[in-house]
């Protein structure tokens, strides 16, 4: 469970934050600069993003909070800066994948239907996180560490996820957090109440989520502060900013600006 914490702060010790992304088909151990693994069979050149050439030092940023905290609000504010770039959640994907809803059969049916979504949670965040970056700074909506750390954790903990499903998920966790450098150099978490998040949630009514309850949205909170405050459950991969997010929108802007440089520096942490 430690080993990219590990090798994370081993990035840090030996360079700044210097690896590049982006090589679809290529995988990186990044301790000590970084070891390319093909991991399909490839020679000759190394491959680019279409339109882009990759980003070197590119500093990775996680914006994390319970549902409807405001993390999307965040993002879309950043995005108006041309050295950032913004990768929302792949909810859409979540909602859709060839044509099935694994979002929906989750609220509908945990006990079946989480290791479902959880499993393609998991894949699609790692895709997140290893694609091509086109600009110094790249802000991402959650991380495969939530993912697995307060979504899985707590469809486990409620009893809504079979033990045996949990553990064919953490074996994948272990597998890829070991084998594969997921780099993040900064955590901002949007600490909200659980009541706020649930008054935005009715406000967003996004259909899927017309079923959660305050206590789902109280037990992701715990897991959170868990995770991110008291830091008494899962390893944290990067410094931690905690912006109190309960505000209206006005003063939160505000609060953005205000934490602005802090944000941009944090390859420096
Ligand atoms: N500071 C705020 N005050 C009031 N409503 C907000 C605030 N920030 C976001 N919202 C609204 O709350 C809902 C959830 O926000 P969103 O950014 O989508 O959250 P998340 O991405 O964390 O789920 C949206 O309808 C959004 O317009
Ligand atoms: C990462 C993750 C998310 N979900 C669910 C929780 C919410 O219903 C949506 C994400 O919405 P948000 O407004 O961006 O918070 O997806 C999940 O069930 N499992 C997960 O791992």
């Amino acid at each position: 469970m430690s080993v990219c914490v590990t090798l994370v702060s081993a990035r840090r010790a030996v360079a700044p934050a210097c690896l590049w992304t982006g090589w679809s088909g290529w995988r990186k151990a990044c301790a000590g600069g970084f070891r390319l693994v093909p991991s399909r069979a490839r020679s000759g050149t190394r491959p680019r993003a279409a339109g882009h050439l990759p980003v070197r030092c590119c500093v990775q940023i996680c914006v994390e909070g319970n549902i409807a905290s405001g993390k999307t609000t965040c993002l879309e504010y950043f995005s108006k800066t041309s050295s950032i770039e913004v990768l929302t959640e792949p909810i859409s994907k979540w909602r859709d994948v060839r044509g099935h809803n694994p979002l929906a059969l989750m609220y509908q049916d945990p006990l079946r239907w989480g290791i479902t979504l959880q499993t393609y949670v998991q894949l699609t965040m790692l895709d997140r996180h290893l694609s091509a970056v086109a600009a110094p700074v790249r802000m991402m909506e959650r991380s495969i560490f939530s993912a697995k750390y307060i979504f899985v954790e707590n469809l486990f903990r409620s009893g809504k996820m079979p033990e045996v499903d949990y553990a064919v998920l953490s074996e994948w966790f272990d597998w890829i957090t070991a084998n594969i450098c997921i780099p993040v150099d900064l955590i901002v978490y949007l600490q909200t109440s659980p009541q706020t998040c649930h008054e935005r949630l009715k406000q967003r009514c996004r259909e899927e989520e017309k079923v959660i309850p305050l206590e789902y949205l109280e037990s992701i909170h715990q897991l959170y502060e868990e995770w991110l405050i008291r830091r008494t459950s899962w390893p944290v991969p990067a410094p931690v900013l905690v912006i109190p997010a309960d505000h209206n929108l006005q003063r939160m802007l505000h609060q953005y600006e205000e934490n602005r440089a802090k944000i941009l520096a944090a390859s420096c942490l």
